[in-house]
């Protein structure tokens, strides 16, 4: 199970691309290979689900996905479907003529935030979501963004932000958490460390004030080398817990505003070094699906026990969303905005899919040793 997971991690296989040969498979139902085989729905079914079939992915999808961005305004009627219940009655009791212009002009906004996240493939998970990003100036003109930011991140060579940067950019400097997921490579990090860097400011000596957590060193040597891009110009100092700072002897007074590590590292320094991670304002879980899925959450408990700050905003980013993880997320806050872009399950829209019929067991082995091989 868990090796599966990691191999299909966020892989949704594409049914609609294959549905003519899904068509004639069906057709052959009376075949008792096919009807016994049960790997066709193995191979696309998602992480933790099992062996689900068809029918009861679909009840389930049904039932369970009351994303906004999936019913998002397709007609003016379904536009006020989607408004809050109370500006629904609001619209119910009085006349259009009656309603002030700020009600007017916050429907005009919903509509238009809706238009966006159709069009980017953004799904937040309630209304009243902080509007998405039309471009990087926005940042100054509704976040009072300083310039240094916007001129790391043109000299970076990012000119639009991307889908995630769009919405949850806004959502964590709106002060809501957040989970988002969006495909590998979509620009998740500059998503957290923006807000993050715009929210702490400057540099200060109150002790370490945000702490990112990643699932491998190697991630969180890349995620720190990011955010020292993104924050050139500033005096953050911005660590990470590296083998060496953990053999410090007293870790209580460690000059640092951004520390980013590993779970486990971050807890033997909590543990054994004193670590003080009561001022975190900040705390954002990197690749929360493979956070969660070592079976580190002892450590992660920790860490979250020990940033005990009650202002504190998390947040979570990953490039899959598994229902136990989100199960997970809800325990640790309660609160928070789901966002996702594209699927929640789609790992990266450039991994190429194929549908080959196998039969047996046997065949699929075959199959498969014969896909290595191409
Ligand atoms: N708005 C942007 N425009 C252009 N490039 C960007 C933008 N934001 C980020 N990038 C670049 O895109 C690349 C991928 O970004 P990043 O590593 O943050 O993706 P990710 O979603 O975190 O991927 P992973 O799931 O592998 O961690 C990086 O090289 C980053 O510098």
């Amino acid at each position: 199970m868990e090796k599966a997971s990691f191999l299909f991690s966020g892989i949704h296989f594409d049914r609609k691309k294959f549905a003519k040969d899904f068509t004639r498979f069906q057709e052959k139902k009376e075949d008792k290979l096919i009807e016994d085989s049960n790997f066709l729905e193995t191979e696309i079914s998602e992480p933790g689900e099992g062996k689900t079939s068809f029918k009861k992915r679909k009840r389930k999808t049904l039932a369970s996905e009351t994303i906004e961005g999936f019913t998002v305004f397709k007609s003016s009627k379904s536009a006020a479907a989607a408004a809050p219940p109370v500006v629904l009655n609001e619209e119910n009791d009085q006349t259009e003529n009656r309603l002030s212009k700020e009600k007017k002009e916050l429907y005009r906004q919903q509509e238009r935030d809706a238009l966006s996240r159709k069009k980017y493939n953004i799904h937040v998970s309630r209304n009243n979501v902080a509007t998405p990003l039309q471009s990087f100036a926005e940042l100054s003109s509704r976040y009072g963004c300083e310039p240094y930011l916007l001129h790391n991140m043109a000299k970076l060579g990012f000119k639009e932000p991307t889908p995630i940067q769009r919405q949850a950019i806004p959502v964590l400097l709106s002060d809501q958490e957040c989970f988002a997921c969006a495909p590998t490579g979509s620009g998740k990090t500059m998503a957290f460390v923006c807000p993050m860097l715009m929210k702490l400011k400057d540099a200060s000596t109150d002790g370490i004030r945000a702490v990112i957590l990643c699932p491998t060193r190697e991630l969180a040597v890349q995620t720190t080398r990011e955010s020292k891009k993104l924050a050139k110009g500033k005096k953050f100092r911005i660590k990470v817990m590296s083998r060496q700072l953990l053999r410090n002897t007293d870790l209580s007074k460690l000059p640092c505003d951004i520390l980013i590590s590993t779970p486990l590292r971050l807890r033997l320094a909590i543990r054994k070094k004193k670590l003080d991670l009561r001022r975190v304002q900040y705390l954002v879980l990197d690749e929360s699906d493979k956070l969660f899925e070592q079976g580190l959450l002892k450590q992660i408990d920790s860490v979250v026990k020990a940033c005990s700050n009650p202002s504190i905003i998390r947040s979570m980013f990953s490039a899959t969303l598994p229902d136990f993880v989100e199960e997970l997320a809800r325990t640790i806050m309660h609160d928070a905005v789901r966002v996702i872009v594209g699927r929640k399950n789609t790992a990266s829209e450039s991994v190429k899919q194929k549908l080959v019929f196998a039969g047996t067991e046997e065949g699929k082995l075959i199959a498969l040793r014969q896909s290595f091989a191409e």
